[in-house]
């Protein structure tokens, strides 16, 4: 019997069941997402600091077989998209505690990372998680990322930018199409959305010199909860966008952007 892995979150050691890695891994062959034993061994490492760490509110749930099969498994379902297999350089905005960005770099060693991230304790957080998981080409920028996006270092430089659980997808679009290069792709990973937010995120997208090229569903492993439904809003940027987008921190959330205004 395996005793399932562990390693120190603060005072306690948590575990991942053996059952849990199981299906995790079931799920990762089923998309076709390839993962070596070091990967597999890193993103269970992964879940369960997410679920040990204190200092910051950087996931709502302790329990590390749910850290592993709803969020770090989640995040892997974004290589179903399969340009994003061969991404150079991908941008997770909104990064939190590193969702889907850390995931992905775990499973895309070639790739270079940038998690943006507003919030100065989850970047604290990022950080903590990079060094203790020893990975290279992955950076965190503590910025809201309507800044960032304005930044030659960032602006147009793109090959993918992923969002989990960060907005409605007219904002994305606006938070996300810019920094990408023409070509590039905006994965924005969503629940049930409303057929009028795909339509307002299509309109901004236009606007911001892209278009909607795809709805992805996620098939899920009954083990892992295939009720849960998980879409992946597809945007292929196909000119630069002008210049005046993002508007000012704030604004597109407060005023999200319109098709044809
Ligand atoms: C609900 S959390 C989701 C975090 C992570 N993507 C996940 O799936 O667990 C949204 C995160 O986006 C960050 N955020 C929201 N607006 C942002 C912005 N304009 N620029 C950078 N980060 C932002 C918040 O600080 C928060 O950590």
């Amino acid at each position: 019997m395996s005793p399932g892995r562990s390693v120190s979150g603060g005072r306690r050691a948590f575990h991942v069941k053996r059952s849990a890695r199981e299906a995790f891994r079931r799920q990762l062959d089923a998309w076709g997402v390839k993962a070596s034993r070091e990967q597999l061994s890193l993103l269970e490492e992964y879940a369960l600091l997410l679920a040990g760490y204190r200092r910051a509110n950087v996931i709502g749930t302790r329990e590390p077989e749910t850290v592993l099969l709803e969020h770090v498994l989640d995040s892997a379902s974004c290589l179903l998209f399969e340009p994003l297999r061969a991404a150079g350089r991908v941008a997770d905005v909104g990064s939190g505690g590193g969702l889907p960005g850390i995931p992905l770099k775990i499973l895309l060693p070639e790739a270079r990372v940038v998690l943006i991230e507003s919030t100065g304790k989850k970047a604290d957080f990022l950080r903590y998680a990079i060094e203790s998981l020893g990975l290279s080409g992955v950076d965190v920028v503590n910025a809201r990322v309507e800044a960032v996006a304005r930044e030659a270092a960032h602006r147009s430089r793109y090959d993918a930018a992923l969002a989990r659980a960060v907005a409605a997808l007219p904002v994305l679009a606006e938070y996300c199409v810019p920094l990408l290069r023409v070509g590039g792709h905006a994965v924005a990973m969503k629940g049930g959305m409303p057929e009028h937010e795909l339509r307002l995120g299509e309109g901004a997208a236009a606007v911001l010199g892209a278009r909607l090229s795809g709805v992805l569903e996620v098939p899920r492993l009954p083990e892992v909860g295939e009720e849960k439904r998980r879409r992946l809003v597809i945007l292929e940027k196909r000119r630069e966008t002008p210049g005046r987008y993002p508007r000012k921190a704030g604004v597109p959330a407060k005023r999200p952007l319109r098709g044809g205004g």
